[in-house]
């Protein structure tokens, strides 16, 4: 792993040592108070580069272009009238390649690397966490062109685990409310303030291409803002479960993917 990461500065491969404890102890301070922490080069920048330059032709030719309109929770909500401003509906747009699409890559060997687990789960607290085995949700790389953008949602896991592979010229920004709602308070007109430009709270921050990035993405609303510019963003998502055996039923894989297998 020494070729793709950099564990002079990250030891993730000496579970055993002090220098591994204190990251992970960094780690799980910054996530208990900002909600977040982040690697900074973490991934060799030389290696993120020729991840994407090998992807290029593949997001070219035949990456899923996903592209909706959705509210912040991707559906309905049952207690909500449809006009309910926390249900306002916004546009998402960007180039999607899945784990089946990057056989033999730096990124799935990095996704399944057993060190990398065991940290992440460790940040987390977690006893372990386990890999999809979903052949096509595992690992998923994002490309946003000029204008594209992922806009408010949350996410279904607790914590989202993100590589930035590129960084756009401008905009692509990654923004965040952390703890908008909890597993007890949905929150709705804290999320409508959110949704109308209102929670001081908001942050956004530029990611640098290497760099991890986790966060409390169930009950942190974020989006990734409009890219502007003639180089795409490009960010990996790694995707683990408490649970082994985790797959997407057909109805989430067409929606992310627009197939099934
Ligand atoms: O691109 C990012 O920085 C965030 C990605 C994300 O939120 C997601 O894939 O759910
Ligand atoms: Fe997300």
């Amino acid at each position: 792993m020494h070729d793709i990461l950099d564990l002079d500065r990250f030891p993730l491969h000496r579970p055993h040592d002090p220098d591994w404890r204190s990251l992970v102890d960094r780690c799980r301070a910054d996530l208990a108070r900002k909600g977040m922490f982040n690697l900074e080069g973490l991934m060799r920048p030389e290696v993120a580069a020729r991840a994407v330059a090998e992807m290029e032709p593949r997001f070219a030719a035949d990456a899923f272009l996903h592209e909706r309109v959705h509210n912040i929770y991707f559906k309905p909500v049952e207690d909500l009238p449809a006009e309910h401003p926390a249900l306002t509906e916004f546009r998402t747009s960007n180039r999607t390649l899945c784990a089946d699409q990057i056989a033999g890559s730096a990124l799935l060997r990095l996704y399944e690397w057993p060190d990398f687990v065991t940290f992440l789960a460790a940040t987390m607290d977690k006893p372990r966490l386990h890999v999809m085995e979903d052949p096509l949700a595992r690992v998923n790389v994002m490309s946003y062109g000029q204008g594209q953008a992922l806009n408010w949602h949350f996410d279904r896991s607790e914590f989202t685990t993100t590589l930035l592979l590129q960084a756009p010229e401008q905009g692509g920004g990654f923004e965040y409310r952390t703890d908008l709602r909890s597993d007890d308070d949905p929150n709705y007109d804290g999320v409508a303030r959110l949704l109308r430009g209102e929670d001081p709270a908001s942050k956004v921050i530029a990611l640098t291409p290497g760099t991890l990035n986790v966060f409390k993405g169930r009950n942190t609303a974020h989006r990734v803002t409009p890219v502007k510019g003639g180089r795409a963003r490009v960010i990996a998502v790694f995707s683990y479960y408490e649970k082994p055996g985790v797959r997407f039923s057909d109805s989430e894989l067409l929606g992310f993917y627009g197939r099934t297998s």
